[in-house]
């Protein structure tokens, strides 16, 4: 019998990278996690971690010759898109050219022996003038970041048409769950967490409330990069949405946080957290995905908000 595959994960620790091993641990696969923390944030005995920079180039070429891996799914990254603004050499050199590397060490080391290397790109790549979005709609990034994610995608595309580096891109929407993450689901749920427990006034702080984004949760999207990493047919550099395929405005996520918490709570916008000019509504159609690899989410947004809170109330 064939030995199970072995997976390299970057970003293991991360919000999505720890929902990714855990979904891929319990599909009996072997991890080689790496992220930068001197240790996993994870245990398990399929599960081996080293300790590392992938922003380093040299350290993909190294795993790749010390260790059978045969799938990549790259997580790490940076993805934070108001603070792209101020580093944008910083984000483009994290995003855009460690994967150049980390594909470029894949051609010269382990061409043949890759067979999938998934890696994540954003919905802000495309016009958001256009929405809701699908793969073949108008491209016209404008943050640093959505630039960094898309130059990404072209490396992908272009290893996979030139090399036959079996490569795909999950273009990724808005994730949310349970989990340590930094989006505003996540900076809802904890405050309301925190007031619940006397911590904070009872008075959730937010900026703005109108715009719609294509929420997904964390263990739906995880599923997907699973069959997306395993595809195995060409033509490779193929993009795929990851996305629920349903818009809700931020108010949404305010009004189920009012049911689930225990507490009443008022709402309070600080102008400062609105962010200009940006995109009114994202929406993604995930059609393709679905016909790829017969995917559909499960989650709904209900369901997210509330495991969200439970998880920053299990914190506290
Ligand atoms: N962070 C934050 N966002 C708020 C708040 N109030 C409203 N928002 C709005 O909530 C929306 C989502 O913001 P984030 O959750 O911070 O995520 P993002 O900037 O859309 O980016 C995330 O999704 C992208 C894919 O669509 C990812 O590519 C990116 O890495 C990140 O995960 C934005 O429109 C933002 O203005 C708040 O208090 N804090």
């Amino acid at each position: 019998m064939a030995n199970p595959p072995l997976v390299l994960l970057t970003g293991i620790n991360g919000f999505v990278g720890q929902h990714m091993a855990a979904y891929l641990l319990r599909q009996n696969m072997n991890l080689l996690g790496i992220g930068r923390r001197s240790s996993c944030l994870m245990k398990h005995p399929n599960l081996h971690y080293i300790s590392g920079d992938i922003t380093q180039s040299a350290i993909l070429t190294q795993l790749l010759q010390e260790h059978p891996i045969t799938h990549i799914v790259h997580l790490a990254g940076a993805n934070d898109v108001s603070a792209s603004y101020a580093n944008p050499v910083q984000v483009l050199h994290t995003n855009a050219w460690c994967t150049l590397h980390m594909l470029e060490a894949v051609r010269a080391a382990a061409a043949n022996r890759i067979l999938g290397f998934l890696a994540i790109g954003t919905a802000y790549e495309y016009d958001f003038q256009t929405m809701p979005v699908n793969e073949t709609s108008p491209i016209l990034p404008v943050s640093p970041y959505a630039w960094s994610k898309q130059i990404m995608t072209s490396f992908m595309q272009m290893y996979g048409s030139v090399y036959a580096v079996p490569t795909f891109i999950a273009r990724t929407f808005n994730l949310i769950g349970p989990g340590n993450a930094t989006g505003v689901c996540a900076l809802l749920a904890k405050q309301v967490a925190m007031m619940e427990k006397g911590h904070l006034p009872p008075k959730l702080v937010m900026g703005n409330t109108a715009v719609q984004r294509d929420f997904l949760d964390v263990r739906d999207a995880v599923i997907a990069y699973g069959s997306l990493m395993q595809l195995t047919a060409a033509p490779f550099g193929h993009v795929f949405n990851v996305c629920s395929g349903t818009a809700s405005p931020i108010s949404a996520i305010v009004d189920l946080l009012q049911h689930y918490a225990a507490i009443p709570f008022e709402v309070a916008v600080d102008e400062r957290l609105i962010r200009p000019n940006e995109a009114p509504l994202v929406q993604g159609d995930n059609a393709k995905l679905r016909a790829a690899t017969g995917w559909a989410p499960t989650f709904s947004l209900a369901q997210s908000v509330s495991d969200t809170l439970d998880y920053y109330r299990s914190l506290l």
